[in-house]
């Protein structure tokens, strides 16, 4: 399967936060998850695969291009939406397509109409004057009126209501009809990935932690709750973090297969939820 985009060992220091050695891939033709806790690292991956942001060492390409040497080939074929507004707040809708319209050889005048008329958004009126889920909206029109064939998205669905981001969601669905389109999107509401993610990427702490199908997720991991007296030296290496009280646990494993045969009906399992699984590996880090 083809990879839209490929980060070979990057790293990036600041002064307070290292990214180390990343190398992760994201497939062409799906929607991929982009999760990690707050200060994880997910917005510095997304400004480098701009180029914003320049790797200290290794190596990024985007659609088999390296990023450093084909930028503006690539930029062209890609659409951003952050969650930051980079847009110019002092404008209108119409004075900015002014800018940027020019800037892209696909830009499509019908799209962006379609796009303004379907998220009701006024042409003549500032950016400053719109609300946080319209200068959302606005960010999408752009980013979706250019025929770009990956769309980079850093928390798209902060600050809409659960209705637009129903709608938004389903967009995206239509919008992968094309099997040319592939998407990273990062959200902080993992039932957003669960909607929509047909891969999750999951960084920690500037490591990648891990780029996995849905689905192979949801078999892999679960959540075990059982009695104390069931852990010892032995049955905990099952586990990859594990909460105690006084009588019981609770813990996340991926070997699902061993504790069902090691505990029987003695203990609980659940399936994982992606939130389960973010507060376990953060547990484990601070334990560790
Ligand atoms: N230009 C910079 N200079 C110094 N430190 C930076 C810079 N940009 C980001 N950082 C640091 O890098 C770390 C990762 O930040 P980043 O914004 O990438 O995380 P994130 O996963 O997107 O977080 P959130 O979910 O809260 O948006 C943070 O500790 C941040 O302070």
């Amino acid at each position: 399967m083809e990879n839209v985009i490929q980060m070979n060992d990057v790293s990036k220091s600041f002064k307070e936060f290292q990214l180390q050695n990343m190398s992760f891939s994201i497939k062409k033709g799906f929607v991929t998850g982009f999760i990690g806790a707050n200060g994880s690292g997910k917005t510095t991956i997304l400004k480098m695969l701009l180029n914003l942001i320049k790797p200290d060492s290794g190596q990024i390409s985007i659609f088999g291009l390296d990023l450093q040497k084909h930028e503006k080939e690539i930029k062209e074929r890609i659409g951003v939406v952050f969650d930051e507004n980079i847009l110019f707040e002092s404008m209108s809708i119409h004075e900015i397509k002014k800018i940027i319209a020019p800037a892209y050889g696909g830009w499509e005048e019908s799209d962006f109409q379609y796009y303004l008329d379907k998220f009701e958004l006024p042409q003549k009126q500032s950016i400053n004057k719109f609300s946080k889920g319209m200068k959302m909206k606005a960010s999408l029109a752009f980013a979706l009126s250019h025929q770009a064939e990956l769309l980079l998205m850093d928390e798209p669905t902060a600050g809409l209501d659960p209705t637009f981001r129903r709608e938004f969601l389903q967009l995206l669905r239509e919008l992968m009809l094309d099997e040319n389109k592939s998407i990273l999107f990062s959200s902080h509401i993992t039932t957003d990935m669960d909607r929509i993610a047909d891969y999750i990427t999951f960084i920690d702490q500037g490591a990648h932690v891990f780029t996995k199908e849905f689905y192979q997720i949801e078999k892999e991991f679960a959540v075990v709750r059982g009695n104390i007296e069931l852990l010892d030296q032995d049955t905990e290496r099952e586990f990859l973090s594990i909460e105690k009280s006084n009588s019981s646990f609770e813990a996340l494993t991926n070997q699902v297969l061993n504790v069902e045969n090691l505990f029987g009906e003695e203990v609980l399992i659940e399936k994982a939820s992606l939130e389960d699984i973010m507060y376990f590996t953060k547990r484990r880090r601070a334990h560790a």
